[in-house]
């Protein structure tokens, strides 16, 4: 068993790569999708489930937990694995962005920030060194820096003083959680806006802290594709090759795609689980919006070539039925998909990287995901 943090490189092609990454609850081979599991779950699926789909690893966010149920119950509890039934890896974010997206009244100071709970208004003060304590509460395998996530269209002065301020707090962060302690590994955050040299400024300064992996932040914001893909080409070669590169938020099968041909390993995004619950839902054949009239009499499934118990049970009208009667079991249903649709696209991604034909892959899916509006 390798020593957590143990990152090895595989077979690649192009800026594309494979790999496989250490974790203290087992390894995951990259280039990886993350799905979502906000406050302890993954929406509707029980960890069975994600084994069944072969989720390597999900996300757990930080801002929810702390808020509810509380990070030092969940420690009492043995921790966030033990208290979710989930034996595998977990990456949990470090609350920046939920504060941001979520909260009131918030204000950034050298301290950290200050915001009000969406829940009850109780006001609560995120440091480096408080959300470093949470994530140690929660036991995530990987944990991430506290950040400002610098809004989309800010313009380079503010960009250019955030990005002091992240670099002061990812600092702080690395002090609070030494290399290696307890093997909770600790991912830095590469900001700077939509400024090439101020992403190269904090990739710089990120690396001279040096950290565990390091995640390009600061995008799927609002940008155009074009916008996101010309910093991801730019700044992805600026993050060390024998690190794990993360890119937050992303995103559509056309995004996954660019992102590895950039050379990006990890990948977290709500899509699958939020768009399975709207009753978007994806397959190799292209997107299907279940709750479409023309499915009434469908009694076909929903991608004959799908293993998930969805589509080897169910036909497309039951799927609209539960869908437009508002049934639970279109959620549990439609996610199950969706989950597997993301895992067993990675699957076939990293094979693709493996035989060096990534290339043909991509275009492939892109025939079928031209662009997606998300
Ligand atoms: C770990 C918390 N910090 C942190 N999370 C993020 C989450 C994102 N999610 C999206 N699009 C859906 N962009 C993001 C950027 C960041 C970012 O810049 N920082
Ligand atoms: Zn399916």
């Amino acid at each position: 068993m390798n020593v957590p943090g143990t990152f090895t490189l595989g077979p690649g092609d192009g800026n594309a790569r494979t790999g496989c990454l250490t974790t203290a609850h087992g390894d995951v081979e990259t280039p990886i999708f993350m799905p979502v599991g906000t406050q302890g779950t993954v929406k509707s699926l029980c960890p069975t489930d994600l084994h069944d789909l072969k989720a390597q690893i999900i996300l757990g966010n930080t801002y929810h937990l702390y808020l509810r149920p509380g990070d030092e119950l969940v420690a009492k509890l043995g921790g966030l694995h033990r208290f979710m039934g989930w034996d595998g890896p977990i990456l949990t974010d470090s609350g920046g962005f939920q504060v941001f997206s979520l909260s009131g009244l918030r204000q950034i100071a050298e301290e950290g920030v200050t915001f009000s709970s969406h829940i009850d208004g109780s006001r609560h003060l995120f440091s480096p060194e408080k959300v470093i304590a949470i994530q140690q509460n929660l036991g995530s395998d990987i944990m991430m820096v506290l950040d400002e996530c610098v809004p989309y269209g800010a313009d380079r002065a503010y960009t250019e003083k955030s990005l002091a301020l992240t670099t002061r707090w990812a600092r702080r962060c690395r002090q609070a959680h030494p290399g290696g302690h307890r093997g909770q590994l600790l991912f830095g955050i590469v900001q700077g806006g939509f400024f090439k040299d101020l992403r190269a400024e904090s990739a710089a300064q990120l690396l001279e802290i040096g950290f565990d992996g390091y995640a390009l932040g600061g995008l799927s914001v609002g940008e155009s594709r074009e916008e996101m893909y010309d910093i991801l080409g730019d700044a992805t070669p600026l993050l060390p090759a024998d690190r794990p590169r993360y890119l937050m938020g992303v995103g559509a099968p056309r995004d996954l795609l660019a992102g590895m041909a950039a050379g990006i390993d990890m990948f977290d995004c709500v899509l699958p689980t939020r768009n399975a619950r709207n009753g978007t839902l994806f397959t190799f054949q292209g997107k299907v919006n279940i709750k479409r009239a023309e499915y009434r009499e469908d009694d076909t499934p929903l991608d004959p070539t799908c293993p998930c118990y969805a589509c080897q049970t169910f036909s497309k009208a039951y799927l609209r039925h539960l869908y437009v009667a508002r049934e639970l079991l279109s959620y549990r249903l439609n996610t199950l998909h969706n989950l597997t649709f993301f895992s067993i696209m990675m699957e076939r991604a990293r094979q693709a990287i493996r035989d060096g034909r990534f290339a043909a892959f991509r275009a492939e899916m892109e025939a079928v995901y031209p662009t997606d509006e998300e």
